[in-house]
């Protein structure tokens, strides 16, 4: 901010002069390209004291599905979708700004899993749609991001929103994110053991608000949900796929059916004559993680918070309220797999996935992260109005690069 507004300030307290509050309002735009959906997030920011850091006001959200790498072979159709969703900020944010006001793009794991070309004809098509657009385009502002940038980016905005990155007395929590295609855990390290313990890769130091943390943080690659269906079905980095039928004790027993996933077709059902039910079903999603995933001891007692499809299955399984979010442990998932998979007729008219999310879920957090039966998980989609997405902490380290704030 120049000189000559901070010099206006001093003279007009600013609830006094509405014009001069408006002059200090500022937007970023940060897409988040998903394996299974693209969503745009419009923050709102207001410069109210020149001397403190600027205040987020609010969020525009808006989301499409599919993902970007379902139009893995019609780019310009995929770019379309992004185009719909920037039209948006054109209404959001005043003219005047539109030329202040960065967009930026990052994609995740459903683009990681698509070959080089694929990927990057997706990427082009997108960074054209930005430059026609009236907003500041900055460098690199379509992107794959790095794995380890995606769990960083959502402990920023979850310990942001819960003001535990200000003031003394810091008392972070480590999150959990699980996606279509990945998934993520993400914690600061409070024992000297754990960073004697830690693979190197899995520790990053990142800077935000005047703070170095060293975080330990981990993207798992096919780990995500809908990844881990077709790894328990066998189907998971299968050349050719065609008309191949998968099948499943996690699966209803008479199923046939179809489903689309990064543009291919996949064709599954439930073991008609085999087994079915919790018993063969947990055996079978814990081949997918059992010895796969790195288990620091530190996190076995701690509460953490958790969000996306672990969200998502506990509403589905009326565990926690959509609006309100919940406590749970991780034995209530187990529980409610044993429920569901031991009846599956009952919940036939849920997703036929349900039985095998559930137990998948159940696995992960017990055998793949070493999670106790009572540790606590969080169950937060907002905070104070506000998703809890990795695109919040990805605006403020965007504002920060631009010298724009933070
Ligand atoms: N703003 C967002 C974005 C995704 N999600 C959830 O994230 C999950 C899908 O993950 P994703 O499409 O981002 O897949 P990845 O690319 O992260 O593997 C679903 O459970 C969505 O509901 C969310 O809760 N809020
Ligand atoms: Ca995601």
């Amino acid at each position: 901010h120049s000189n000559r507004e901070m010099w206006f300030q001093n003279f007009l307290p600013p609830n006094m002069c509405p014009i001069n509050a408006k002059a200090n309002t500022f937007y970023g735009i940060m897409f988040d390209a998903g394996s299974t959906g693209t969503r745009i997030h419009i923050y709102t920011f207001v410069q109210k004291n020149p001397e403190k850091l600027p205040e987020l006001e609010g969020e525009i959200f808006e989301s499409v599905k599919p993902g970007l790498s379902a139009y893995a072979d019609q780019p310009e159709k995929g770019a379309e979708t992004v185009k719909r969703l920037l039209d948006m900020a054109i209404d959001a944010v005043p003219p005047h700004l539109w030329k202040k006001t960065p967009v930026v793009l990052k994609a995740t794991a459903g683009l990681r899993l698509l070959s080089e070309e694929k990927a990057q004809a997706l990427l082009l098509e997108v960074k054209e749609v930005f430059e026609e657009s009236p907003f500041l385009v900055p460098e690199d502002s379509v992107s794959i991001m790095d794995g380890s940038y995606e769990g960083i980016l959502a402990w920023i905005t979850v310990n942001f929103l819960t003001g535990q990155l200000s003031g003394q007395n810091q008392h972070t929590v480590g999150t959990l994110d699980l996606g279509g295609a990945s998934t993520q855990i993400t914690f600061l390290p409070r024992f000297e053991e754990t960073l004697k313990e830690t693979p190197g890769d899995f520790l990053t130091s990142f800077e935000m608000f005047n703070s170095t943390y060293k975080l330990y943080t981990h993207s798992y690659l096919g780990f995500g949900l809908k990844a881990a269906r077709l790894a328990t079905l066998g189907a998971l980095n299968m050349e050719a796929v065609d008309g191949q039928m998968f099948r499943s004790s996690c699966l209803p027993k008479q199923l046939e059916a179809e489903w689309h996933f990064g543009g291919v077709t996949y064709r599954y059902g439930g073991n008609k004559e085999g087994e079915t039910g919790f018993k063969p079903c947990y055996l079978e999603v814990l081949k997918v993680v059992k010895g796969k995933l790195h288990q620091p001891d530190e996190i076995r007692g701690s509460s953490f918070y958790a969000f996306s499809y672990y969200y998502d299955r506990a509403v589905d399984t009326n565990l926690i309220d959509y609006e309100q979010g919940g406590v749970l442990e991780v034995k209530d998932f187990e529980r409610k797999a044993k429920e569901v998979c031991d009846n599956m007729q009952r919940y036939n008219s849920a997703s036929p996935f349900l039985c095998m999310d559930l137990a998948y879920i159940t696995a992960l957090l017990k055998e793949g992260f070493g999670f106790r039966d009572n540790t606590l998980l969080q169950l937060t989609k907002k905070v104070n109005n506000i998703e809890t997405s990795w695109t919040l902490g990805a605006t403020f380290h965007l504002l920060q690069s631009l010298g724009m704030t933070y």
